[in-house]
């Protein structure tokens, strides 16, 4: 019998079937993709509510992954692979790491586990407790958010407290954002947050307030760099860039803003960068790509908004 990349279906946490890319072994079917560029690969296992990583590989005998258990597994490894087609078809980017690293997910991590983590080697998504969140891997905003926080690492690698880990953050929101790619979607986990209340979020660029973050440096949220303080509130003071990022991708598109933002996080932050330095490092980027013009402008206007000087 030979081992062979198949097509198969799915259905996701929010009830869509979607084509997936699995891998025939043994007469079971794998979420496993081996499509991707110098046969990166992408895999999705199963914690089973446990806490092992990886897990188990997530299978089925008939390549249809229909049922309620495995919709999480579905959305982790279909929306990996959309995140993956982004980076690489607009930045030639072959995985987080340029390298065509394995890109591996796993789900049903702990019970009614209300978050979702990149453990510095894989991500990780819980189930929710079903008030809170469903499965998060359900949104792709969030699958996106988790591997551009490997791209930063293999880049940048901002330093994840105070200042550079809200950047860090940000560059994360920012990606996910444009991975979703609708100019009206400018939330976070609307997708699997609160299934009772519709239409908020986890948090908002276009209003980062309406989710208690800062929109300007004046709201600076001083935290305790420590575990319990957020490592400085960098899930807080991410509202401050995130801000300029919706005024300049309002400007100027996903397109440019993402040319633009990829090029600074790749190439000229540091893992001590602050907001000043992501200011001065996405002008340099602008004019790298677009020369002095309505690009550099609409980087000057957005950071002069939120006070980033
Ligand atoms: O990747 C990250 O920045 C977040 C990683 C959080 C984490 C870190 C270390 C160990 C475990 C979990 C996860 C996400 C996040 O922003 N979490 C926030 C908000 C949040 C989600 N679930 C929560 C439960 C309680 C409190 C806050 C939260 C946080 O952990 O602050 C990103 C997109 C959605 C979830
Ligand atoms: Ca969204
Ligand atoms: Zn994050």
């Amino acid at each position: 019998r030979y081992d062979e990349p198949t097509i198969g279906s799915g259905v996701g946490v929010n009830g869509q079937t979607k084509s997936l890319n699995t891998y025939l072994s043994n007469g079971n079917y794998y979420l496993y993709d081996t499509t991707k560029a110098m046969n990166n690969q992408i895999r999705t296992y199963t914690s089973n509510n446990g806490t092992y990583l990886p897990g188990n590989y997530m299978t089925d005998t008939n390549n249809n992954f229909n049922a309620s258990d495995q919709a999480a597994g579905v959305d982790a490894h279909y929306y990996a692979g959309l995140t993956y087609d982004y980076f690489y078809n607009n930045h030639n980017r072959n995985s987080f790491d340029g390298n065509g690293a394995t890109i591996a997910s796993t789900v049903h991590y702990q019970s009614n586990y209300n978050n979702a983590f990149w453990n510095g080697s894989q991500m990780v998504y819980g189930d929710g407790d079903g008030r809170t969140f469903i499965e998060l891997s359900g949104a792709l905003d969030i699958v996106a958010h988790e591997i551009t926080h490997a791209v930063t690492t293999y880049s940048a690698d901002l330093a994840y407290h105070n200042q550079s880990g809200a950047l860090n953050e940000s560059f994360s929101d920012v990606f996910a954002i444009i991975v979703e790619g609708d100019t009206n979607d400018w939330l976070l986990g609307e997708d699997v947050y609160t299934p009772g209340i519709y239409g908020d979020a986890l948090r908002s660029m276009s209003n980062p307030e309406q989710y208690n973050q800062p929109a300007h440096m004046d709201d600076y949220y001083h935290s305790p760099d420590t575990k319990d303080g957020d490592w400085g509130g960098v899930h807080t003071n991410s509202g401050i860039p995130n801000k300029a990022f919706y005024h300049v991708a309002s400007d100027i598109g996903f397109e440019k803003s993402g040319d633009i933002y990829y090029k600074a996080l790749t190439q000229y932050l540091t893992s001590t960068s602050d907001f000043e330095d992501a200011r001065v490092a996405l002008e340099q980027s602008a004019i790298d790509l677009y020369g002095s013009g309505s690009e550099l402008q609409a980087i000057k206007n957005g950071f002069d908004l939120v006070g980033i000087g």
